[in-house]
Formats: C-alpha cells, structure tokens, sequence
C-alpha cells in the first residue's frame, strides 16, 4: 500500500468510524454491530501503525467516543474519563484449517493471554519493580457515569461524553435506586467522585424490548443502548419508568480522602452504601491472576459455568488493573486509556456459537407477514440458553443458503432476538435441500390455507420483500393477532380479551373483525366456550359484563388510542400520539396537510437527488441538460421550502440542523414511512370501511387540535425546558396546543414565554439574555386555567411504574 492509498483509505475509516459513533453515542442506535465496528477500528490502527504520519489529534484512535448531546449542560471532568486498552486478540486460522472448534478457541485464548504475561512485564520494567499486584474484575457492558457527592449527598451525575466534558444528567441519575442519595456512612468525605456504569439488567432489557414492540416501537439492539437510549432522555419520569441499575467500580475528583490502592476503593465504595460489582479478585502477581482467570472466568472453559452466569448484567471482557494507585502517575496513559489498566477478552465470549438447525417453522404476523424461525438444538450464546432464532425472510435464508440439518453459526452481540450468522458448510450432511419458503408451505398460509404473496413491506431499516398471506380479511391468524391488538392495554385496554378468548372468538365467528366487538351481545358472549366440545368452560356472564362495560369506556378514549388500535403498519405508540396531538379526529388525519407535505417533502428529496445539476454521481452530459436541471432542481428548492414553512409553522417540523449540499431538508414529527403508511390505510377499503363503521357507531375520538388560530392562547409560542412536576412534555405541550399556542424547540426572539421547570437548560439562559417572559410552573399553571384547557384543581397525577405517581421517587 503505497501512502496516497493509505492516506485515503484513512481518511474513509475516520468518516466511518465518525458516522458510527455518532449513531451509538448520541442516537443511540447503532446501524453496524460491534463486531464489525470493532473490526473497522481495527484497521484504523493497524494503518497507523504501519503509517504513523497519519495519526492526526483528532483521529478516533486519540479521543474517546461520543459528544455532548442537545439539551443538557455540560459539565468538564477534573479528571479525564477515559476508555480502555484491549488486547488485541492473536490472529486465528481459519474454520478449514483447524475443525476442532473448541480447542482452536482455548489454544487461542492462551496466545492471549501470554499477551497479558508482556503487558506485566514491561510494566515490571518501566516501573522496576520484581512483582506486581492486580485486580482482575469484570467489564460490565453499560454506559459510563459518574457521581458526584458533596459531603455525602447525590450533587452531580455526569456522562463520559468525549472524555473531558459530558452532560449533566443529574436529573436521569436520581431516579436510579441503586444509587443512593445520602452516602451510608458517618463522616463522609467531602467530595467524592465515584465512576461506574449504568446498565439494564437482561431479564429487565428483554421486558422493555417486548413491551416497546407491542407498541409497535423500534426495540433497542441491547441493553447497553438501550440504557444510553434511556439516559438521553430529557424528561426523567420517563427515565424512571425505564429498569436501569448502576455498579461503581472507581473513583475520580476526591478531596478529604485518598486512596492508596483500587482494591481499596472498591471496600470504601461498598462501605458507602455503593452498589459494587459482586466479584473481583486481587491477585499477588500475574501469574495468580492467570490461575484466577482459568479457574474464575472461564471455568476452565466450562461456558455453562464461566464468570457470565454468575452477574445480573452483561459483561465483555475482565479488566485488570495495577493495584497501587500510588504507581498510577508513573505509568504513561495512552491517547483514549491510562496505562494501569488493560482489558481482555475470552475469545469465546466474543465468538458466535455454532449449533445444528432441527427444522424451520413460520409464524403469521398481525399484518399477514410470514416469517420463518430456526428450530435450534439448544446452544449456550452469550450468557444463556437459545432453541429459537430469527431467519429474518426467505431471501435471507437463500443468501446464506441455509437449510434444515445445517450446523450454524449463531449470534446475539448487538441483537436482541439470536440470529443465524452463516453456514458452516464444510459440516452439511449429505441430502440437504435448498430451502423455498413457497414450496416449505405449500404455497399457502400456515394459518388459514389462503394464498400467499411476495411483496415490499416497510421495516425499521427501510424496505423488504415478505410472502405475505393475501387472506386479510378471512386469516384467523391475523385476525387473532389484530384483534389482541386492538385490545391492549395500550390502544383500547379491554381486560379479559386477548389470548385464548381472542383466539375463541374469532374461531367461533362472533367476531370477525375487532369494531365487530362492539355488535356483541351479552349472552353470546357469555356463553363463549374457551374449552374443547368434550371440557367446556364457557367465558360467563360476569365476565362478559366486564368486557361491554370496557368497550363502552373505550368509546370516549382520545384520538391517539384509537388510531394505535387500528394496527397501521409502521405506526407504533409514539407516532399515533404525534399524529394525534396534531389533528382533531380521524377524518382529518385520513386527508391530512400534514402528513401529505411530509410524504411530498421526501419525494422532493428524492427528486433533487436525481436532477441536481452538480451531482457528483450523475453529471449532466450537456449544457442544456445543465440548465434543464437547474431549472428544475430550483422548482422543488422553493416547493420543499414552502412545504417545509408550512409544517414548521403548524409545530409539525423543525429546519434539519444539517441539509445535504444547501437543499432545504426538515426533521418531521412524524417520518414519511409512517405519514404515507396512514395515508394509504385510510385511502384503502378497510381504512374507508373502519371510518365509516366508526361513524355508524357513532364513535368519535377527538384528539388535542383545536382548528388553528382559534383559542385564548393563539399566535403565542412558547419552549419548555427542564422538567416539570405534574406533565411530562408531551402532556405540556398537548395542553398549550388544545388552548390553540404553538409549542417550538428553541428559543428566539419570536418566543412569547418559556417555560422553565426543575433543572432548566440553556433555552433558559437564552430566554433571559434576549428578554423573554419566563414562566415557572405556578405561572405556566395559571396561564392554562385562565385559557380554560385546565381545572382549578390539583397536579394531575399519572400512573408510575407501580401504579403510584409517575414522578421518580427519589425527587
Ligand atoms: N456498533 C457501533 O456502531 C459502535 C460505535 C461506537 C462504539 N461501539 C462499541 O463501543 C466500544 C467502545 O466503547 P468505549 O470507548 O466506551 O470502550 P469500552 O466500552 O469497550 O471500554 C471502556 C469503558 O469500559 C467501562 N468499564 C466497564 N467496566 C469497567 C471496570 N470494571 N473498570 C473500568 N472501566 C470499566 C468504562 O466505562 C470505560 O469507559 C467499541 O469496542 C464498540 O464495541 C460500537
Ligand atoms: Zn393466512
């Protein structure tokens, strides 16, 4: 590789690497797996090792990930918070060259950890010492805090943002229990700064996953994102819904305390009342720490029994650190990590399993999708047992050429669902056949024996061809699944209906389509039999009285349930609660300006792309062509802006902060996935018929728009910053749009009033510098009792986590 090649290739990895951090640390939601990002900063490296010219102070390789996020104040560490240096793992051979998978991974664990035998001994020599002592402790995989106590009380709660300045999530952190408030001890330090990692325990990620997906929400990749995901969050009684958990594992700024080794801090740290990780070990010397490690961590490379299975939260590799901190400022720190420390990682922990593939069953979706799923032989991934593993689609299948009897690789790093990486081929037994999801079905539905086709369908990362089961109306595994949905307690919440009694009911033919539920009569439904002809047990009266008293409640539930319960595709809970606070009932969402001008803006995107005339990709070959195209590129520049004006007047989009190449570009309310998915719902028959059914049965829910310009409050803007007591931002914002204002994100000098809760931001700053009226809660209380969107009466309280209050309870 000659320079100009290293060069450029250098400088696509730094883009990269950038995009990728970027999208884990800020957004939380990362687009490649860690395996692969890993490997991409791999090559950063080693092409700096090889061309060290090319290592500039702002490569990813001399600063630690992420950056200060929108929205919160930041806050610079007197003490760096800096990453960790990992071994790098020796080469390995490949698959072919060596079968015996287990043994090739041990064999390749010890040439690690003869790497840890060096890291040991030139420590030894740099700091001329005969023995070293060390603390091997695991590496939880959460997202780094840190906590600061002033005499002895919860004052600060920090993020590593780029390693010198992070944001103050003090308000996020208090609602984490395991973190106290008031130090357990008597004459506590005056200050301590205490680091550690705030995680989800996997049981707790799992619940929250299942739950964001049946409210039809993006599930996070894993726990560790979504535990960055939910510490970015700016209003913190959403953060306290959410089981986030912390274990501390050092210190940073003290004053009145010193520490002489980490072994120390971490009984001080625990005698505080700190959550602290339950095992780690001090060892004499390296060689200690080695027999540690077999005995310990990898359980003689027993995975059922390694270090994994013994912590409440996922780990990914040991750290090891010197034991005497007075010997810390000796040891030179890296760019992004101190020297004292190293991390390491059993190859098998980072390594997929490989297990056999039993048989393929496929499963109907609410929308009529079939999805294959993998029939394993039970294999240990990653801390647990798996049988089941998602194939995605058929043509996933076919690229990787799975079939049933192939030995596969499986994988959960990055995801929550284990999927099956690739085939290990040179283990097929003979007689395999291709796999055809056609012809594995008969060509029909599973569940109804209708007809199935391939067609497009949206999913989180864009567009895929599904077989879909074209039975609609008639499938009773869709109907049972819509039905269960439109009962949930987050769209229409009807106790009692839902699994073996959706199931029986639709089996019965009492009710074909959900608003069918509301032509029920008492006595049929009494006497609906969820046992078999032989056992019956019919679902009685007091039951069913229950049943038609919740569907009548249901009727006056607003505009934002209803839309959730009609199972539009791609519109979870969050976007049908957008679309609603935006609109004032169904028929004005079916023919919505708004959710047009989104559907248009990106179309107008993609035309750009396509005619602008000084486009890289598709140059024009003409001058006239040239013209052609600027003509027409500037008709869609001033139709996106018009568009563009026209929502961020209504609140329903914000002028994206960076647009491509000067074009305007809008961050919408709600994306145009989802703003053409409602729109084509309610254009279709079964859209038009629920409208009209809905009108029949005289059900009418309103959502939170007032036609615009009408209300006490119209013409008046307003921002909120910090948080308040008794709404959460949604909820504010709801009730200052009802009284006809118009809720912006940042502060101008069009800005009639902010309204400032607890721990503010810097709007608040901005507020007072450009002169305008700020509002505390009392104030913004009055406002909205005098615009009449609100009772003379006290907080509203909505329910928590345990039924209780929704505030967090350490406030
Ligand atoms: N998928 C993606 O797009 C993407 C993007 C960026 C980063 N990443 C992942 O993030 C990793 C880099 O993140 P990083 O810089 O935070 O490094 P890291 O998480 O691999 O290691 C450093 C961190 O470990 C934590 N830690 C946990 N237990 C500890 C203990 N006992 N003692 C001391 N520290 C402990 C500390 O917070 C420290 O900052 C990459 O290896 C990659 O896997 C992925
Ligand atoms: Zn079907």
């Amino acid at each position: 590789m000659t320079l100009a090649e290293a060069r450029a290739r250098h400088a696509q990895l730094v883009r990269e690497i950038r995009a990728h951090d970027h999208a884990y640390y800020v957004e939380a939601r990362p687009i490649i797996s860690d395996r692969e990002y890993d490997r991409l900063f791999q090559e950063l490296l080693d092409l700096e090792r090889q061309f060290p010219e090319l290592v500039t102070p702002d490569s990813p390789s001399q600063r630690v990930g992420g950056e200060p996020l929108e929205g919160f104040r930041r806050v610079r560490h007197r003490v760096p918070m800096l990453s960790l240096e990992k071994i790098r793992p020796a080469d390995h051979p490949t698959r072919a060259e060596e079968p015996d998978d287990a043994r090739r991974k041990q064999r390749q664990d010890q040439n690690t950890l003869n790497e840890l035998r060096t890291w040991d001994l030139n420590l030894r020599k740099q700091l001329r010492v005969d023995r070293l002592e060390y603390v091997l402790e695991p590496k939880v995989d959460g997202v780094s805090i840190s906590v600061h106590f002033e005499n002895g009380r919860f004052v600060l709660g920090v993020t590593r943002g780029d390693g010198s300045t992070g944001d103050d999530i003090t308000a996020n952190l208090r609602t984490i229990r395991s973190i106290p408030l008031v130090l357990s001890v008597k004459d506590p330090p005056p200050y301590l700064e205490v680091r550690g990692e705030a995680y989800m325990a996997q049981k707790d990620f799992e619940a929250l996953n299942r739950q964001l997906e049946s409210a039809g929400e993006e599930p996070f990749p894993n726990a560790r994102n979504a535990t960055a995901g939910t510490l970015k969050l700016l209003d913190p009684r959403q953060v306290a819904r959410r089981p986030l958990r912390a274990v501390f594992y050092g210190v940073g700024h003290c004053e009145g305390v010193e520490f002489r080794t980490h072994a120390e801090v971490l009984e001080t740290l625990r005698r505080f009342g700190l959550p602290t990780q339950p095992c780690w070990w001090l060892c004499r010397d390296m060689e200690h720490l080695l027999e540690v490690y077999h005995r310990e961590v990898v359980a003689n490379y027993d995975e059922t029994r390694d270090l994994r299975t013994r912590l409440p939260y996922e780990i990914d590799g040991i750290v090891i650190k010197v034991n005497d901190m007075t010997l810390w400022p000796r040891i030179p720190a890296r760019a992004r990590a101190p020297g004292y420390a190293i991390v390491h990682k059993p190859i098998h922990w980072i390594e997929p399993a490989e297990t056999v593939l039993k048989g393929i069953t496929v499963q109907v979706g609410r929308t009529g999708v079939l999805t294959p799923v993998a029939e394993l032989e039970p294999v240990f991934v990653q801390g647990s047992t798996i049988s089941r593993a998602t194939l995605h689609n058929e043509d996933e299948i076919r690229r990787k050429d799975i079939r049933i009897g192939d030995t596969v690789v499986i994988r959960k790093a990055g995801m929550v669902i284990p999927e099956v990486v690739e085939v290990v081929k040179s283990k097929r037994p003979p007689g395999t056949r291709p796999f055809d999801l056609y012809e594995f079905v008969g060509g029909r539905c599973p569940a109804c024996g209708g007809p199935i086709a391939k067609e497009p369908i949206a999913t989180g990362e864009g567009q895929e061809v599904a077989w879909r089961c074209q039975n609609v109306a008639g499938c009773p595994a869709q109907k049972i699944r819509r039905l269960e949905f439109f009962t949930q307690r987050k769209a229409l919440d009807i106790e009692g209906i839902g699994g073996i009694v959706a199931e029986k009911l639709i089996e019965s033919g009492l009710v074909d389509e959900p608003l069918d539920l509301y032509e029920l009569k008492l006595e049929d439904l009494a006497r609906l039999n969820l046992g078999t002809a032989e056992a019956p047990r019919v679902f009685g009266e007091k039951n069913a009285r229950k049943v038609l008293e919740a569907l009548e409640r249901a009727r006056s539930l607003p505009l934002a349930r209803w839309l959730f319960a009609l199972a539009i595709p791609n519109v979870g809970e969050v976007t049908a609660h957008d679309i609603a606070s935006f609109h004032e009932d169904l028929e004005s969402v079916a023919r919505s300006r708004l959710l047009q001008g989104v559907v248009r803006l990106e179309e107008i995107a993609r035309q750009a792309e396509t005619v602008n005339p000084n486009s890289r990709k598709n140059p024009p070959q003409t001058g006239t062509e040239f013209r052609r195209r600027a003509e027409q590129y500037e008709a869609l520049r001033r139709e996106a802006e018009r568009i563009g004006k026209e929502l961020v007047e209504a609140g329903f989009a914000r002028p994206a902060a960076r647009s491509e190449g000067g074009f305007p570009a809008f961050v919408t309310r709600v994306g145009p996935v989802a703003a053409r998915s409602v729109l084509d719902y309610f254009a279709s028959p079964t859209g038009r018929r629920v409208l009209e059914r809905l009108r029949a049965l005289k059900i009418h829910p309103r959502g939170a728009r007032t036609a615009s310009g009408q209300g006490p409050l119209a013409g008046k803007t307003f921002v909120l910053t910090g948080t308040l007591a008794a709404w959460t931002r949604e909820e504010a914002s709801e009730l200052i749009r009802k009284a006809g204002g118009h809720v912006a994100s940042s502060v101008s000098k069009n800005t009639d009033y902010v309204v400032a809760g607890e721990s503010p931001g810097s709007k608040l700053d901005k507020a007072r510098a450009l002169g305008v009226p700020v509002l505390d809660e009392a104030a913004f209380r009055k406002l909205l009792i005098e615009a009449g969107v609100l009772e003379n009466a006290h907080p509203t309280s909505r329910p928590g986590p345990g039924g209780g209050t929704a505030q967090p309870e350490l406030f």
